[in-house]
């Protein structure tokens, strides 16, 4: 599966976890929502979550029918601060997705609900569309990154096993009534 970041590169680059994917060619940067390919945004203001229903528009391997090919299509992140991420910076071509709850393991949210870095919530939409192997493969270039995926094991297993976004949402609801 194919990841794309559009790269406002108004954050902290020492800290900037799309700069150190591109750096190791784990994602490709864009610096214009022109130049940014249509997929699956990965925006915390959607309506939608993400499903596993999402798979082939996030360019993921035509499932039952298929030839076996890519579809097609990207998974799409947009790296800004989170003073500057509100609805409006959005404005990407694209199928727009909300994770599910989930919490942070980077270092400067860690445990709070929804304060994902780039690559978590790449990680995290990797792992919920059936690309475990490639989630630990991003992860692996940040000290903190298996804790990621340790503190959020069981939701994650949950939300990657769902038909749709219905039933994702439905799951969620027992986290955040904890
Ligand atoms: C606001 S940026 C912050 C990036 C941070 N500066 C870094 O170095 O990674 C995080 C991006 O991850 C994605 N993201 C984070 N949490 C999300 C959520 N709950 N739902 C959907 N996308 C999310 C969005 O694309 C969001 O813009």
């Amino acid at each position: 599966m194919e990841l794309h970041i559009r790269y406002e590169g108004d954050d902290d680059p020492k800290k900037c976890t799309a700069k150190k994917l591109a750096r190791f060619d784990l994602a490709r940067l864009h610096r214009s929502h022109r130049e940014t390919p249509y997929g699956v945004v990965l925006n915390p203001h959607a309506e939608q979550a993400l499903s596993p229903a999402d798979r082939a528009s996030a360019g993921g391997i035509e499932d039952g029918g298929g030839d076996g090919r890519p579809t097609g299509g990207a998974l799409v992140a947009l790296d800004c601060s989170w003073e500057s991420a509100g609805e409006a910076r959005f404005s990407l071509a694209g199928e727009h997705r909300a994770l599910p709850y989930l919490v942070a393991a980077n270092p400067v949210n860690f445990g709070r609900p929804m304060r994902l870095t780039t690559v978590e919530a790449l990680a995290a939409a990797l792992v919920i569309l059936g690309e475990r192997e490639h989630a630990e493969q991003i992860l692996a270039k940040f000290n903190w990154g298996e804790t990621f995926l340790e503190l959020n094991d069981e939701p994650l297993r949950r939300y990657a096993a769902c038909a749709d976004s219905t039933e994702v949402v439905s799951v969620q609801s027992a986290y955040l009534d904890r």
